[in-house]
């Protein structure tokens, strides 16, 4: 592991009760960076965020912080603050009792202790509220608490579990940019909990998803969310549209894959497949365009090149889009359309056309 390398495991495993909780997990953790563990629920993310805290030992496997093995060293020896949803504040401390509680108990010296707890109040946007004892706060300032105890000690790594799930969701969205700004501002590495995969992609430099105990993919949100690894990351993480074909002969270096009577060719690069296999493509809502089929379709023919036709089963206003619900190629696609091209009452035939360069050919075997 590098010295770029915040919190590296190597082949760690976790078992409860017997139960496989974490199987051979192994991820590199970089220095400074913004790291979401993104799966559903019960994959193992809290117990994996627990285990870098040092509150569970793993059964197998090696855990390292700052490049230094850590297995048998306690949570108070790691360095590695661990901030929950439910804030665990102290509720007969003030705020600043509460933010000056560690450096107290490590026998800070008073001028420092005011200096440093003075600085997280600030960035916290805390001042005003020092005298008040955390029921006398609202649920974004307790947070806020929770995040200046938490980094007042000048720790290099933050560990966050779901800490914004109390929060509505617009205060949740405004904690979390404080929380990214922060982090990029002192360079914290920050390792953070959710199921919430909106979340991920908006604050995360890496997301590492999870399921049932295993990495899936570890990458950028882009790369996730445009390039995922199996048909369980795209359906996972952003909304998707998935279409079973076949790989067809064609001359050129692109891949052309039947599907019913489509035929969509797919982009350059993302070959590597023969005739007769069995792929799946995958198309998220806003790479598609709908346009009405007026009656151009010929009962006998074919739709054009990368066009399907469909019939309109739902549609819902989202606000910037609106979000179809069509039936086409024995499956319901889901399309947003910035431009409500079609009328949203009406229940029609319309025709869809895949927008080429958003066209990605999932690299697992279809299922
Ligand atoms: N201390 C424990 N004893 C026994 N089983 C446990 C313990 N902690 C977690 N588990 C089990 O391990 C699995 C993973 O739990 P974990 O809390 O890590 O998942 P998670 O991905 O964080 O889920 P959530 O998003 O719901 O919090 C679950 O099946 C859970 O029941």
């Amino acid at each position: 592991m590098d010295v770029q390398t915040a919190v590296g495991l190597h082949n760690v495993s976790k078992r409860f009760n017997g139960i496989p909780v974490l199987e051979n997990v192994t991820i590199e953790m970089q220095k400074g960076k913004f790291i979401t563990l993104l799966g559903p629920s019960g994959c193992g993310k809290t117990t994996l965020l627990r285990l870098i805290a040092g509150f569970y030992e793993p059964d197998a496997g090696e855990i390292r912080i700052e490049g230094k093995k850590v297995n048998d060293l306690p949570p108070s020896k790691r360095d590695t603050p661990l901030v929950f949803q439910d804030y665990a504040l102290f509720p007969h401390m003030t705020v600043v009792e509460n933010v000056s509680y560690g450096l107290r108990i490590a026998k800070t010296g008073r001028d420092e202790i005011q200096r440093k707890v003075g600085e997280m109040l600030r960035v916290f946007n805390l001042e005003g509220l020092e005298n008040r004892f955390p029921k006398q706060l609202s649920g974004g300032q307790q947070q806020r608490v929770a995040f200046a105890r938490a980094l007042v000690m000048g720790s290099d790594i933050l560990l966050l579990d779901e800490p914004l799930s109390n929060l509505d969701a617009k205060l949740r969205i405004d904690v979390r940019e404080e929380l990214k700004a922060i982090q990029k501002r002192f360079g914290i590495t920050m390792v953070y909990v959710t199921h919430d995969q909106e979340e991920a992609l908006a604050i995360s430099d890496t997301i590492i998803v999870m399921n049932k105990g295993k990495v899936m993919q570890t990458g950028s949100p882009q790369k996730i969310y445009r390039r995922p690894a199996n048909r369980l990351v795209a359906d996972f993480v952003g909304c998707a549209n998935f279409i079973k074909g076949t790989v067809v002969p064609s001359s050129e270096s692109e891949l052309a894959v039947r599907a019913g009577n489509a035929l969509i060719r797919v982009p350059a690069g993302q070959s590597g497949r023969h005739p007769g296999e069995n792929v799946t493509l995958l198309l998220r809502p806003e790479g598609i365009t709908l346009r009405p089929l007026d009656g151009q379709e010929n009962p006998g023919g074919e739709p054009a090149e990368n066009d399907v036709w469909g019939t309109v089963v739902d549609s819902s206003f989202l606000g910037r889009v609106a979000r179809y619900r069509i039936e086409a190629l024995e499956t319901t696609f889901t399309v947003d359309d910035p431009d409500f091209s079609i009328d949203m009452n009406d229940r029609k035939r319309v025709l869809l056309h895949l927008d080429h360069k958003n066209i990605y050919l999932i690299p697992e075997a279809a299922s």
